[in-house]
């Protein structure tokens, strides 16, 4: 396990000689933030007043818990709010402001100060001579008794660092740059813990002092936040409710209007009566953003092709008022049962549970609106939350995965009616964020199917994916994907694409099409039933005017409803193809690895 794993008391500080990005640092001022939270929380409740909308009106207000005042006078009492809406809302805004230009003058203060001293202390610095021998492990150790092998090994990726940010100055030409990122990448691999080879991989993603944020953020845990189950409840209800309860919370920022950031808090989070009443799931910001790309529209028919536990289903039938129908998938039996869980705490109704392997969809059920692909990954966005993924994924996941997910992305795609009046969209997202599992998996999507294209994601912030990366070149249109990381937006690392489907046939690009073939061929089973299917010049679609009931019927499942207790039983049925979960899937996945590599070539 990676010695930096959790930061330990005498263990070295973190590296803090660069300066953060402004997200970062903001949200990480420990005591101090917390002051301020104190203080704010009356505005932040007033600024929340313009939330009355989001709530579903399909629901009764009565299922709220202790807040679950007459809904008419909710209404009433909104009516009043936004006359005066306006007015308060500028006094808090100017009182807020006020407070943020101080806070952004300080913060250029410290910034500039920060930047000063790390150009004092560049200037000051020897030069620095890259550690050669034992020799000289040795005599640092001998000069420094008390410090731990650690913390010499942090003093050095500062030292090195330093050098790289002014190579021309105090670099040694000779040995010349790489070297010194060499020796960095051991020296962090060794210091936060990771394998040489997780290492090396994220490393590549960002330029060296950038790379040193994000091990850096990797160290600490996101903000605990909240997403409001709509279906149930207002945010500003619940924020109120919350805040009575003794939690400190602000929302998560102006891209979301259900979210919530939790400070602290008094009480368990995960068991307040509102928890256990549906109004509200604990999720990380991020995990909202694949869902906003999707906007799945009321009244449609959605697949979310690897669902549990749910987070983003819940999400989904929350924006569709519990209207139309969602079909939330899993190949794995046991975490459907949280699914199942969450779909009965949050209210939801709209949902059938299955539990396929995602890439046999098309041969189940076809004709959809919007598929949502939240692809299973190496999870290297998510670090903070799970620090095993340091030393635990090995160079064969990083081959395997990529092939799964570019089985199911073909398969999410041509579960897409590209005639949907109302849709027509894929998204596909993941928690990782090596380039393997996300530009080149959409790469690959874009070159198989040349029925689709990448649309923007209508998501405001997030950095564009890689167009190229390492020699390798992407579509330019990989430029409307997003990036999301740790150390740039205090978020879970995540990847979010968008894809149109305009055709239900891709007869258009015979070359690839010729291509896909052989390799279908190669690979068996299912992909022999979707042959069959384009042979016919179709995807596998089910006719949409097919009523929802007969399709379920003929699949053997029935909705989950409140009615029906022995619900998630049915739905774990014998016929599951894939009862054996990711694991073994992946292991199934070897044989087909020189299918892999050539597929890893094809890139535009
Ligand atoms: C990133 S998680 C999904 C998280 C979920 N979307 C949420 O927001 O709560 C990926 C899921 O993919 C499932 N999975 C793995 N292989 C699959 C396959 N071949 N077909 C369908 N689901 C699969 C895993 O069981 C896992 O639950």
């Amino acid at each position: 396990m990676g010695r930096r794993a959790k930061r330990k008391q005498g263990e070295p500080e973190p590296l803090t000689f660069l300066p953060k990005s402004k997200s970062y640092k903001e949200d990480h001022t420990g005591k101090k933030r917390k002051l301020e939270r104190e203080i704010d929380n009356k505005k932040v409740l007033e600024l929340l007043n313009d939330d009355s909308t989001e709530f579903s009106e399909n629901e009764s207000a009565n299922e709220s818990a202790n807040e679950s005042e007459n809904e008419s006078e909710n209404e009433n009492e909104n009516e009043i709010v936004s006359e005066s809406e306006s007015e308060s809302e500028t006094d808090s805004e100017l009182d807020i402001e006020k407070k943020a230009h101080i806070l952004d003058k300080e913060k250029k203060k410290e910034e500039e100060l920060a930047n000063a001293e790390l150009q004092n202390n560049i200037e000051q610095m020897e030069k620095f001579v890259l550690p050669n021998t034992q020799d000289d492990e040795n005599e640092n150790e001998n000069e420094n008794e008390d410090n731990s092998d650690i913390q010499i090994i942090g003093r050095r990726i500062q030292d090195i660092v330093g050098v790289l940010n002014n190579f021309n100055k105090l670099g040694d030409k000779e040995r010349g740059r790489s070297a010194y990122v060499e020796q960095l990448m051991k020296d962090m691999a060794v210091y936060y813990g990771y394998s040489d080879y997780l290492l090396e991989k994220l490393f590549h993603l960002f330029s060296v002092s950038e790379a040193v944020e994000f091990f850096e953020a990797n160290e600490i845990s996101r903000p605990v936040t909240i997403r409001t189950n709509t279906l149930r409840a207002r945010r500003r209800d619940l924020a109120q409710a919350l805040v009575n309860r003794g939690v400190n919370l602000e929302p998560i920022g102006k891209w979301t209007k259900v979210g919530l950031t939790v400070f602290d808090s008094s009480v368990p989070i995960g068991a307040t009566p509102e928890y256990l009443a549906g109004h509200y799931i604990l999720q990380t910001a991020s995990s909202f953003l694949p869902v906003m790309a999707l906007a799945p529209q009321e009244n449609e028919k959605i697949l979310d092709m690897a669902s549990a536990p749910g987070g983003k289903t819940t999400y989904i039938a929350a924006l569709m008022k519990n209207t139309g129908i969602i079909f939330a998938n899993d190949s794995n039996k046991e975490r459907t049962k949280g699914l199942v869980s969450n779909i009965y705490r949050l209210g939801v109704k709209n949902t059938i549970v299955c539990n396929y392997d995602g890439r046999q969809f098309p041969t189940v059920i076809g004709g959809f609106d919007r598929v949502l692909l939240d692809a299973p990954c190496s999870g290297t966005g998510v670090i903070s939350k799970d620090p095993s993924i340091k030393i635990n994924k090995l160079e064969k996941d990083f081959k395997l995965m990529p092939h799964l997910q570019k089985q199911l992305i073909l398969s999410a795609i041509d579960s897409v009616d590209a005639k949907s009046s109302t849709g027509g969209y894929i998204v596909y997202s993941t928690c990782s964020v090596t380039v393997e599992e996300n530009e080149e998996v959409v790469n690959y999507a874009l070159l198989k199917r040349p029925n689709v294209k990448l649309v923007e994601t209508d998501l405001d912030f997030g950095q564009d994916g890689f167009t190229k990366y390492r020699g390798k070149v992407f579509h330019p249109s990989l430029k409307l994907t997003k990036r999301y990381y740790p150390h740039v937006h205090n978020m879970d690392g995540f990847f979010v694409s968008k894809f149109k489907k305009f055709s239900n046939t891709f007869a258009e690009n015979k070359e690839n099409k010729d291509t896909e073939k052989v390799e279908k061929v190669k690979k068996g089973k299912i992909d022999e039933n979707n042959k069959k299917n384009e042979s016919s010049g179709k995807t596998n679609i089910t006719k949409k005017s097919r009523p929802i009931e007969d399709e379920l019927e003929s699949l053997g499942l029935d909705g989950i409803s409140e009615d029906n207790e022995n619900e998630s039983e049915n739905l774990e049925s014998d016929d599951d193809p894939s009862e054996e979960g990711s694991e073994n899937e992946l292991e199934n996945l070897e044989s087909d690895e020189e299918a892999n590599e050539e597929n890893c070539n094809l890139l535009f």
